[in-house]
């Protein structure tokens, strides 16, 4: 849908003014600036201002006032989007809807184990909420500091315990939204049945703002961890890694709550550029798993399991070698090592980003193909697989070679997407496996997705949104529906 938003006048902004109050509305450059690219500085956006509403009812007023004006609305929670989905395009005809204010933990019921949280709420914050109420909220990140409620719903983000509690749309029970003509859908039931026709929420889920935004929803938690254990192990390839996975899910699936497997470039890239970063166990290999057991009964006796599980493991010559932390700072340090990847890249040089999935049982095939033909489209780069080997979600990232101009490597970026998707779809994966698409991967919605797939969701998108205001440039490519 090409972008035929109005350029928002000046009385608009002043009316937004009024609206929102000093605080409300932002339009000094200096303030403006942090909203204006993302985090990976793959684009620089303009805007005339930022609306901060400080509740669901000012944001739905701000966004009738835009909507009447035929201005263009791009939310942002905490801006931590991997593909571009929380920016504005270079126009600066957009307006940027920060949700940071809309911050609160409206409800929280240990009987019912639900939370009520607005879209600005930092991922962490629900958290630690849930713990201090006794409970646990599951979904775990790298950003989690940063990123919002909002944020991860609207982009169904996965992260770390995917292969436990499932993604964002899992967690999520009930919705709070503020539709393109500034309606208010309360929806936050907090119900595990309620079949009442189309499952709206869900329709937002996934959708990166371009069906309206988000400003409250309902969490489900999960009763809290009594016993856990976490493994940092040296394995033998790919295929050891997903054979150790399916020794623990076979001998107790509701106890592993994350699996990630990382590559020994990774790990090495860590040691080099990450402070307080050690290679905890005393062999140097080719590869690695974190293993992260929880379970909610206090006598699950993780730690005997895991024990016993991997010296079957080593016996059959799978782990070469591993270590169980010994204490809660212990494994902050170990999963420090696997949090640290995406920052350790940054500092080693220019590097490209795959965040594929495949089937789980394809994983192993899936990174050493993608590695070798990688190598071989630019000799002496350096595939860096990491990430969720439990849900089949690998981040098949490539660094440039040492020495190479980044610019030159950057400008084959999209070669190397290419290489990648060629071979995950093959194997029947996705090109965006938790990121997202937001403005990167626009382009590549036809050829995965175009047809009558694509045709739906534009259907959808011109039901809800037929004037193209919510967060124009996202997610719909600019080509329109052609399959490649
Ligand atoms: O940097 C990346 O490619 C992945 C980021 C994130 O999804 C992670 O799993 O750490
Ligand atoms: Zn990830």
């Amino acid at each position: 849908m090409p972008d035929t938003s109005a350029t928002p006048s000046p009385g608009l902004i002043e009316a937004l003014g009024n609206l929102l109050g000093p605080r409300g509305l932002l339009t000094a450059p200096e303030d403006l600036a942090p909203h204006l690219s993302d985090w990976r500085a793959l684009y620089r956006g303009a805007t005339p201002c930022v609306v901060r509403p400080a509740d669901t009812a000012e944001l739905a007023a701000a966004v009738k006032l835009c909507a009447a004006a035929g201005v263009a609305m791009v939310p942002q929670g905490g801006n931590t989007s991997m593909v571009g989905g929380a920016v504005p395009d270079e126009t600066g005809r957009q307006v940027v809807v920060s949700l940071a204010r809309l911050n609160r933990i409206r409800a929280l019921d240990p009987v019912d184990l639900t939370m009520t949280a607005e879209a600005g709420v930092v991922l962490k914050a629900a958290q630690v909420a849930a713990a201090e109420a006794g409970c646990l909220f599951p979904l775990s990140l790298g950003a989690e500091g940063t990123a919002t409620i909002g944020g991860v719903l609207s982009t169904n983000a996965g992260g770390n315990t995917t292969v436990r509690y499932g993604n964002a749309r899992e967690l999520m029970l009930g919705l709070e939204v503020v539709l393109p003509d500034g309606q208010v859908w309360d929806g936050l039931r907090r119900l595990r049945k309620d079949n009442t026709g189309y499952a709206l929420r869900h329709l937002f889920v996934g959708a990166e703002g371009t069906l309206g935004f988000i400003t409250a929803a309902v969490l489900r938690m999960y009763p809290r961890p009594r016993d856990t254990a976490l493994a940092f192990c040296a394995v033998a390839d790919e295929d050891s890694a997903l054979a150790l996975f399916r020794r623990f899910r076979d001998r107790d699936e509701s106890a592993v709550r994350a699996f990630e497997y990382m590559s020994g470039t990774g790990v090495d890239f860590c040691l080099r550029h990450i402070e307080g970063v050690t290679l905890p166990v005393s062999t140097r290999a080719d590869h690695y798993v974190l293993v992260d057991l929880a379970s909610p009964r206090p006598d699950a006796a993780l730690r005997d399991m895991a024990e016993a599980l991997l010296a079957e493991a080593m016996e059959a010559g799978e782990v070469l070698d591993a270590v169980l932390a010994e204490s809660e700072a212990q494994a902050q340090k170990l999963w420090k090592i696997r949090e640290e990847h995406p920052e350790a890249q940054k500092r080693e040089g220019a590097s490209v980003k795959n965040d594929v999935s495949v089937p789980v049982s394809r994983v192993p095939e899936m990174i050493r193909r993608c590695s070798e033909a990688l190598v071989r489209m630019i000799p002496g780069s350096r595939p860096v697989p990491f990430g969720h080997i439990g849900d089949g979600n690998i981040h098949m990232n490539l660094e440039q070679p040492p020495g190479m101009d980044a610019g030159a490597f950057l400008a084959r970026s999209h070669d190397i997407m290419d290489c990648v998707n060629d071979i995950v779809r093959e194997m029947d994966g996705s090109f965006s496996a938790e990121h997202g698409i937001g403005r990167l991967k626009t382009d590549m919605m036809p050829a995965w997705r175009g047809g009558a797939e694509l045709d739906a969701m534009q259907r959808i998108k011109a039901a809800l949104d037929p004037w193209g205001l919510m967060n124009p440039g996202k997610v719909f490519p600019a080509g329109g529906n052609h399959r490649a």
